[in-house]
């Protein structure tokens, strides 16, 4: 037993699920607590080191997500929105703070975690890297500066995986423009143009979503006028970023009163 917080990571065998036992093993500020993977996953019952294609490293892969919470600090989950629900009941009664990732939650999703929200620290954030979250500041603040006549676009591209469009990412960026602009993202939004659209409405927050290869993801916010045009952007070339962050968010929300907060809480932006 050591003093340092014990992590949970749900979704062991996806892209960032990897990517965070990685980042939690090599980390010197938290332990390797437990992996969780689906019911009827190859890897449940597996030692994950062994999973992952190394060396055994006396962490066993289970489905029964409430055991594996019990006794650790902190959970962090890159999943799936229903999976991402159930996690959020289970990570509030074992007192465990929960660092989500999971993008692609509808408005009606995310009112479902509130309640857990009361009970545990909850961090939610479609990104987890500094360098998107200092773009949502720079977003916001652009947008604030710029009248309508800078029409606004949100581009994303993503690899051939991505279940979900807009990004959660883009998202984000779309609601500090919007903030920003002092309007409401859901009154602004134009989402996927196809056909005879009729021209871009003056004051819409566009987006436009690629999905191709292994781009990791990247984020443009455009802002388009007459005879000028500003873009600001992101690129990542390494998960690591996204993972990094997640970890930072699990040790910043150690000790913290219940509530929601997001990356812009744990970085202080
Ligand atoms: N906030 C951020 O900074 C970032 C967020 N993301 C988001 O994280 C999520 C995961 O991305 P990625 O790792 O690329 O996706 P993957 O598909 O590679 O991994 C998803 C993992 O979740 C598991 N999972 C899915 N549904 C369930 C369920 N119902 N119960 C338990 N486990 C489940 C999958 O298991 P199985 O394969 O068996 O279905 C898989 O292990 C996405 O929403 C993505 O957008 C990604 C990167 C950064
Ligand atoms: O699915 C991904 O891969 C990513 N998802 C997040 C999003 O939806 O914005 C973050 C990052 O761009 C990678």
């Amino acid at each position: 037993m050591t003093d340092k917080p014990g992590i949970v990571i749900t979704g062991a065998s996806g892209r960032m699920g990897q990517m965070l036992i990685k980042t939690v093993l090599d980390s010197d500020k938290a332990e390797l607590a437990g992996v969780v993977e689906r019911e009827g996953h190859d890897w449940v019952g597996q030692d994950i080191g062994i999973a992952m294609g190394g060396a055994a490293l006396g962490v066993v892969v289970t489905d029964d997500a409430g055991s594996a919470f019990a006794g650790a600090q902190a959970v962090i989950d890159f999943t799936a929105p229903q999976a991402t629900i159930a996690f959020s009941k289970l990570a509030a009664e074992a007192g465990c703070v929960h660092v989500i990732g999971t993008t692609g939650m509808s408005e009606a999703e995310i009112a479902q975690l509130d309640p857990a929200a009361q009970d545990t620290v909850l961090v939610r954030a479609g990104n987890m890297s500094l360098g998107v979250n200092l773009l949502v500041q720079l977003t916001k603040k652009v947008a604030a500066a710029l009248d309508e006549d800078f029409d606004i676009e949100v581009i994303e591209a993503h690899h051939h995986h991505k279940v979900d469009a807009p990004s959660g990412t883009a998202l984000m960026l779309g609601e500090a423009a919007a903030e920003g602009r002092g309007v409401a993202l859901a009154e602004v939004s134009d989402r996927g143009r196809d056909g005879i659209t009729g021209a871009r409405k003056k004051g819409d927050i566009g987006f436009s979503a690629i999905r191709g290869g292994d781009i990791v993801g990247e984020h443009d916010v455009l802002f388009a006028a007459a005879g000028e045009r500003i873009v600001l952007r992101h690129m990542a070339t390494d998960r690591a970023i996204f993972a990094r962050g997640a970890l930072k968010a699990a040790l910043w929300g150690q000790g913290k009163d219940a509530g929601a907060y997001d990356m812009i809480d744990v970085l202080g932006l």
